[in-house]
């Protein structure tokens, strides 16, 4: 049978374009992801370590080998299944910078509706009082002894400058992903089907066509056909799936080993993340006091939204003041007390890249953040402005009573320290971004079409022009949703 749709990739985006395009009783839907399906949310079927959302949950993990920074999950529900939960919106000023991408399809107004919409689907409610750690409400304290306002929701479009509660996306303690928020409701369509474990391998393109997907599950090659396929394996893996079909930049086809089917120079180019340098603190005993039961609580609960003197009118900081067990390099917890302040720069200049390593698709591809490379050095002075501004929060008479501070020397804030320490805060956009067919970094329309290619579209993280200064999973859902809603009024039509 041919779908009318095939999805590849049933993440944060791809379980929502499920839902949407199966509403339609006559289009008929597929969802292939390289990663099991549990069901329906069920306790009892689901891996504790996926429902928890109080701690980060490794063991979906793509390639544990991999820098932190690149992880990502391969399960019904993507990464959205084992992410912080936290539920921020950019500034309106980020979205509208879409609209230069897009003739005026997208801006803040146009997203606005879904982005409302995903709040509430995904059931997104502020840090439960009972969970509030006291050194969180120490971390407020101390904003206040550095005059910053505190926000009462923090996603309010005032909310430009302070400290607050962080909105999560958990019902109770459950991580509550898209797979339970989107794909549940649309489980028993007769319209939709689920093929979980099937890793896709490349799309068969005749012409400017792809007739379909081939996908191993198994050990055993099969194919998917579809008259429209839409790509959501996210920032890291959509690249690569085009690189392995023959779409893409000529030299990185050519030394890939893969046919050039379709030059397009702007796949894999334009990686962003929110680059990041931690300042670590060292917990004193009165801490441990504060921290009662550190391990049941959410471990990051506020963040400080700050203006660095390169901003707009809002906020281009994020500070994470996080304090709990110790973490591993992989985010597995390891026992005592740490404390951090976390400083990301919200919207970075740096650009990077993602090429597939080898024509097999379970290598993992070749990630290069380029973190704090851009040519003005304008991502150093924004993070160096918010590690000066961690330093005041840990010389507050509140935390300096509870955590102790090495300043940093001159030789940490170098340039070379400054590359050597960097990471990111797990919200890659932009590898296969939206724009005009004239330009060359643009891989999508609009409508999210594959320029080159009449129906093959990208639906996820990888089609943001430009990041939003927000952890990117709300306006991911989002992004899915209103694209759903494009492609049945035009192109599924
Ligand atoms: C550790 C971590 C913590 C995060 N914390 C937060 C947070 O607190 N708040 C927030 O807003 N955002 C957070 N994010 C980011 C957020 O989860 C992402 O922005 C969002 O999930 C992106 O959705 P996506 O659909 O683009 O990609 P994903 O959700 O990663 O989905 C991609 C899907 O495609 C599948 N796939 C990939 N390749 C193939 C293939 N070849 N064949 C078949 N299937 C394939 C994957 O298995 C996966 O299910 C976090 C991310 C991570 C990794």
């Amino acid at each position: 049978m041919t779908l009318d749709v095939l999805i590849v990739g049933g993440g944060g985006a791809g379980c929502v374009l499920a839902a949407r395009l199966s509403e339609d009783e006559r289009t008929t839907v597929g969802l292939l992801e390289a990663g099991p399906d549990y069901g329906p949310f069920d306790p009892r079927r689901w891996p504790a370590e996926l429902l928890n959302a109080r701690s980060a949950a490794r063991g979906h993990d793509w390639d544990l080998e991999a820098p932190p920074c690149c992880a990502r999950a391969r399960v019904i529900g993507g990464s959205s299944a084992h992410n912080g939960c936290w539920a921020t919106l950019g500034a309106p000023a980020d979205y509208d910078a879409w609209s230069k991408y897009s003739n005026g399809v997208w801006d803040y107004q146009k997203l606005r509706p879904h982005l409302t919409d995903a709040i509430e689907t995904l059931r997104v409610r502020p840090v439960p009082e009972q969970d509030q750690t006291r050194w969180h409400h120490a971390v407020i304290d101390a904003a206040r002894e550095l005059g910053l306002p505190f926000l009462d929701d923090i996603n309010d479009e005032s909310a430009r400058e302070g400290i607050g509660w962080v909105p999560l996306n958990a019902v109770g303690a459950t991580r509550w992903h898209t797979g339970f928020a989107y794909l549940d409701p649309a489980r028993n369509r007769p319209n939709l089907r689920i093929l979980s474990d099937s890793l896709a391998v490349r799309l068969v393109i005749e012409g400017d066509r792809a007739t379909g997907v081939v996908a191993v599950r198994d050990g055993q090659e099969y194919t998917v056909t579809a008259k429209h396929v839409i790509l959501a394996c996210g920032t890291y893996g959509t690249p690569p799936l085009l690189m392995r079909s023959g779409v893409g930049p000529e030299h990185v086809l050519k030394e890939l080993g893969a046919p050039v089917v379709l030059r397009l120079d702007g796949v894999g180019e334009n990686l962003v993340d929110h680059s990041s340098l931690g300042l670590m603190l060292d917990p004193l005993d009165a801490l441990v006091g504060e921290m009662p039961n550190a391990a049941e609580s959410y471990f990051a609960q506020t963040v400080v939204k700050a203006r660095s003197s390169q901003a707009d009118d809002s906020w281009d900081i994020h500070i994470v003041p996080s304090a709990g067990p110790a973490e591993d390099a992989q985010g597995f917890y390891t026992g005592p007390l740490s404390a951090g302040l976390y400083v990301f720069v919200m919207s970075p200049r740096s650009r990077g890249t993602v090429r597939a390593a080898s024509l097999d698709p379970a290598a993992s591809p070749k990630i290069d953040h380029g973190f704090f490379t851009d040519a003005q050095g304008y991502d150093q002075k924004v993070i160096l402005e918010g590690i000066e501004l961690a330093h005041d929060f840990a010389r507050t008479e509140r935390l300096s009573g509870l955590t102790g501070l090495t300043p940093w020397s001159a030789a940490e804030r170098e340039p070379t320290a400054v590359l050597a320490a960097a990471s990111g805060y797990w919200h890659p956009v932009g590898t296969c971004a939206m724009g005009p067919a004239d330009d060359p970094m643009a891989v999508a329309g609009a409508d999210g079409k594959v320029h080159g290619l009449s129906n093959v579209y990208i639906g996820d993280a990888s089609l943001m022009p430009v990041i939003p200064r927000a952890n990117t999973h709300l306006t991911t859902v989002a992004v899915a949703d209103r694209l759903a809603g494009l492609l049945l009024e035009g192109a599924l039509r």
